[in-house]
């Protein structure tokens, strides 16, 4: 986010000179409320990906409407556009059916992990399956029993969780779970049959790993629930902040719980 403003800074103090017309000069006076005016615009911008003939580009757009709706990574509407009269038309389609008083939304930017939602939009989330998880390596789980345990289907870039498959009501699996299933170190080789103990102790020590990384944050998740609840009138900033990294340390609980139940379910 530093760099970003920096950025902004940069572009203003380039720009910004006595020739630049005296309505732009009233609208950015000043680096700090150009800075403010560059994060409002961005995160109003919807991202879209727009081919014209063979060259497809990434747009960010600004379109009335379609800039009040909020974000999810299980949206029920999508955007759609076309050219119309010279001009890009730009239209709100329902994925399936909302009914009346149901929350509208769309996902701001697919494959984008929590940092770059945060930069363009302030906020994060603790089930985002773009996000993802840096172990070393060393330890691997077997892949095709960790699917199919968590009823994951598709290709590593597009897991998704096949709710036909699985028991009803159960709603474990989310986001957090589809980052596990993509950047857990995994093996997999035809039939060799799992060695129960081995994937125990592959587990445990992934299970491990994530703690170190829970250990490296200066609060536990509870005390961050604590702060955010002993603080309503907090500066947004900040309360922005604290959530970041407490969904950072949800979504590594949530893949150590993931692993526990992989364990349970896999091996006895
Ligand atoms: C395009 S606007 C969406 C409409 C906005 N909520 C409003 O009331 O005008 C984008 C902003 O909405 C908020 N937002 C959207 N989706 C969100 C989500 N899932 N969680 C938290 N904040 C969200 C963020 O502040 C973001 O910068």
């Amino acid at each position: 986010m530093k760099n970003q403003q920096l950025r902004a800074l940069e572009f203003w103090e380039k720009n910004w000179h006595s020739g630049v017309p005296l309505k732009i000069k009233r609208l950015a006076r000043d680096p700090e409320r150009f800075i403010w005016a560059v994060s409002i615009a961005q995160s109003r911008c919807i991202n879209m990906q727009v081919r014209i003939g063979a060259l497809v580009q990434d747009a960010n757009m600004l379109i009335p409407y379609a800039d009040m709706l909020n974000h999810s990574f299980q949206p029920n509407c999508f955007l759609h556009w076309r050219f119309k009269d010279r001009m890009v038309e730009v239209m709100i389609n329902a994925g399936q059916r909302i009914r009346k008083g149901e929350e509208m939304t769309i996902n701001y930017m697919n494959g984008q992990q929590n940092q770059m939602l945060m930069q363009r939009y302030g906020f994060s989330s603790s089930v985002n399956p773009w996000d993802s998880i840096p172990f070393s390596g060393n330890a691997h789980v077997h892949l095709d029993s960790f699917l199919s345990v968590f009823n994951i289907s598709g290709l590593p870039g597009e897991y998704y969780h096949n709710s036909q498959l699985a028991d009803k009501g159960d709603n474990f699996v989310d986001g957090a779970v589809i980052t596990a299933a993509r950047t857990l170190p995994t093996w997999s080789d035809g039939d060799v049959p799992l060695i129960p103990s081995m994937e125990r102790k592959a587990v445990k020590e992934l299970q491990e790993e994530c703690q170190q990384m829970l250990a490296q944050f200066p609060t536990t998740s509870a005390q961050d629930q604590k702060l955010l609840e002993s603080m309503p009138e907090a500066r947004r900033t900040l309360e922005t902040a604290i959530k970041y990294r407490l969904h950072r340390k949800l979504f590594i609980e949530k893949v150590i719980e993931a692993l526990d139940i992989y364990q349970e379910r896999i091996l006895f």
